[in-house]
Formats: C-alpha cells, sequence, structure tokens
C-alpha cells in the first residue's frame, strides 16, 4: 500500500535546520521548499493556470469549505475532479476548512459530532464533520487533503486549548478512518496546541503516532507576535516526522518564509501575495512599494528592476498606477503576477542557497536588500 505522496530528503544545510527535498505527488514532483499559490475558490485571483505554471508553481491551494458551500463538491466532482475543474494538471492541496468554519464566530456551533455553521453566502446552515471533510476532498480529488481540525484562536486559555486539541486529535482518528484511496490521494494531519509547548508536544505525539503521509502546523499566524510564533517553531517543528512533508497553514511573507525555512519547515501557503496586489502593493527585492503613491506617476521602470516576470519585463510602474488610478482589473493581473512570481523565484532561491550550503549569506542578503520587514 503506498501513500499518494511521499516525501524524499536531498540536502540538509549545514548550519541551520533548513532541508532541499522533494514531495513525489500522483499529479508531479514538488521542489522544497515551496510557496504555494493560494486559490480558495478554485481560482488563483486575477491568474489565469497557464500563468501560473509558467512561473514555476508545482501546487495550489484550494479550499473545501468554499467549494462545498459554491458549487457545490457533487457538480466538481461530475465535472471531474477539481483539476479538471480549473484545468491545473499540477499537484493541488485542499485545506479542510477548519479555519473557515472557525472564524465564522457568532454563525458556528462546535461539538464533537463536528461544526455546524451558518453559510456565509446565503445563511444556510450546513454541518462539516471530519466525515463531510474527507468526503468532500475525496470528491474534489485533490493530491492532498488537510484534517479537519479547529484552528484555535488567539489568545485563548489552556483549557480551551487543550479541550481543542483533543477534539481535533480524536477528528483526525475519524478522517483517518473514513479516507479509503490513499494510494489516489493523502490525508496530511494538522498539530494544533495554540501558543502552549507541552499541548503542542502532546498533539505531536498524538498525531504522529497515526503514521500519516505529511503534517502541518496550524493554529499559528493567527494574529500572535512575530517572537512568539517563532519561538513556538523553535520548539515543535522538529517533534514531526523527518521523512514527512513539514507545512507551515498561513504562512507567508518573505521574512517569514525565511525564519519557517530555517527551522525545517518544507511548504508554506498564503494569500497575501494576490490579496495585496488587489490594493496595489508589490513585493520587489527593495521592499513592498504602493504603486498609487503619487512619486510614481512618471516613473516608467518595471515594478522591480531585478525581476524578470512578464510584467516587469513589459510594464513600467506609471502605467500599472494608471490601471489602479483608473479602477482597471489589469491592475490586479498585473500586480498578482509579479507578487507570486517574487516569492516563487525567492523560494528558487532558497533552495539552491540550502543546495550549496550557503543559506544563512542568502538570507543576509535578501534582508540587507529588501529591508525592515512590515
Ligand atoms: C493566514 N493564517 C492562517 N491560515 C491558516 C489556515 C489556512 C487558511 C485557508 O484559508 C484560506 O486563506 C485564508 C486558504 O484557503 C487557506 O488554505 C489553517 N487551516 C487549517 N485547516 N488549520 C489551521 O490551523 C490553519 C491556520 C492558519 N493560519
Ligand atoms: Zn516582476
Amino acid at each position: 500500500m503506498t501513500n499518494a505522496v511521499t516525501y524524499e530528503l536531498l540536502h540538509r544545510d549545514k548550519k541551520t535546520g533548513a532541508r532541499r527535498g522533494v514531495i513525489h505527488t500522483p499529479h508531479g514532483d514538488i521542489q522544497t521548499p515551496v510557496f504555494m499559490p493560494v486559490g480558495t475558490q478554485g481560482a488563483v485571483k486575477a491568474m489565469r493556470p497557464e500563468q501560473v505554471a509558467d512561473m514555476g508553481a508545482e501546487i495550489i491551494l484550494a479550499n473545501t469549505y468554499h467549494l462545498y458551500l459554491r458549487p457545490g463538491h457533487e457538480i466538481v466532482k461530475e465535472a471531474g475532479g477539481l483539476h479538471k475543474f480549473m484545468n491545473w494538471d499540477r499537484a493541488i492541496l485542499t485545506d479542510s476548512g477548519g479555519f473557515q468554519v472557525f472564524s465564522l464566530g457568532q454563525l458556528r456551533k462546535i461539538t464533537e459530532e463536528g461544526v455546524s455553521f451558518q453559510s456565509h453566502i446565503d445563511g444556510s446552515r450546513h454541518m462539516l464533520s471530519p466525515e463531510k471533510a474527507v468526503e468532500i476532498q475525496n470528491a474534489l480529488g485533490s493530491d492532498i487533503m488537510m484534517a479537519f481540525d479547529e484552528c484555535a484562536p488567539y489568545p485563548a486559555d489552556r483549557s480551551y486549548i487543550k479541550d481543542s486539541m483533543e477534539r481535533t486529535c480524536r477528528w483526525l482518528e475519524r478522517c483517518k478512518a473514513a479516507h479509503k484511496d490513499v494510494e489516489r490521494q493523502s490525508l496530511f494531519g494538522i498539530m494544533q496546541g495554540g501558543m502552549y509547548k507541552d499541548l503542542r508536544r502532546e498533539s505531536a505525539e498524538r498525531i504522529v503516532d497515526m503514521d500519516l503521509p505529511g503534517y502541518s502546523i496550524g493554529g499559528l499566524s493567527v494574529g500572535e507576535p512575530k517572537e512568539l510564533m517563532l519561538d513556538i517553531l523553535d520548539d515543535c517543528v522538529d517533534l514531526l516526522p523527518e521523512d514527512k512533508p513539514r507545512y507551515l497553514m498561513g504562512v507567508g511573507t518573505p521574512d517569514y518564509l525565511f525564519e519557517g525555512v530555517e527551522r525545517g519547515l518544507d511548504m508554506f501557503d498564503c494569500v497575501e501575495p494576490t490579496r495585496i496586489a488587489r490594493h496595489g502593493l508589490a513585493t520587489t527585492s527593495h521592499g513592498r512599494i504602493n504603486i498609487k503613491n503619487a512619486k510614481f506617476e512618471r516613473d516608467f521602470t518595471p515594478l522591480d528592476p531585478e525581476c524578470d516576470c512578464y510584467t516587469c519585463r513589459n510594464y513600467s510602474r506609471a502605467y500599472i498606477r494608471h490601471m489602479m488610478k483608473s479602477g482597471e482589473m489589469m491592475s490586479a493581473m498585473l500586480i498578482s503576477n509579479h507578487n507570486l512570481h517574487f516569492l516563487i523565484h525567492m523560494m528558487a532561491g532558497i533552495r539552491e542557497a540550502i543546495e550549496e550550503d550557503r543559506f544563512t549569506e542568502f538570507k543576509k542578503e535578501f534582508y540587507e536588500k529588501y529591508g525592515g520587514f512590515k
């Protein structure tokens, strides 16, 4: 019985925890460390799949909660599955909806069975359970399925986090029991435990015991201070198996990516690159720029002079500013393309640096040019 998804460690940096690997999936290999563009509702916003593939993305995310509510997982299944439906033939990771249903606040009720909630679209009532989350992801046909978990809020007291983490472990047992075709899709477990290192250790022990093909660290990037997240990571990344992929959910911006890689994490996802693009913010080698700024009105240079993406090869800051100021969709298309390319390209640089045992130097060079992080 071979798992759909397997990990191969290729090289580890001599001075830090950074590691270089490959994740083998039924829809191709993923070079790690990897940044995964987010396509929550079945599209990476303002991007066509060919563009996302051309810039080197080997895996994208989609979301169980959103696709279940609209258009419905049965429709996606009838269409031949999510790869066919969205015209993406590389790897897909679907998040379980754990994060979404918990961020619905008052509109949801948690029981041992699962979470009942009101749709943010039309107010209709639904129940997401571990079994339901697995059924939906089976219908979507993603290569990596995330377990149904509770992404606990921050801050939260210890007793809440303990109960929540223990329930998430029980839900993981149920996800594992419900997922049958392990050769077609791999179920990843999610470590919870809030900001309590002992609860994180207990969560790690219990989920690693279930011997799943891969694991993620959840419950972070939920508003906690950066130092706190890094302190938690210092303690818990190595609790996850060395021979499996380690995914940090919802992270992040360039600085967090470097910090996560340095601690031995392999996979990252964040909506930021496309979300900030829609507000006119571009990530460049010399920090972030807000294209709406009047100083770009007659600036005929590219967003980032060191970037070779489609946007930077063909358009100026003045033009993109004009597109943004006149409300043209082209601004979101061009800046999203650049921001994603920037992160994908940055990760390629990180992979190369790890191979050549110069990750620390690469990180230092990047930080010196990029300047202070937001
Ligand atoms: C941003 N910070 C953050 N995101 C997180 C996500 C993904 C959000 C998912 O929601 C959408 O992005 C907001 C995308 O589809 C993404 O996969 C998480 N998902 C699960 N299942 N469990 C977690 O503990 C969790 C924690 C997160 N922290
Ligand atoms: Zn560019």
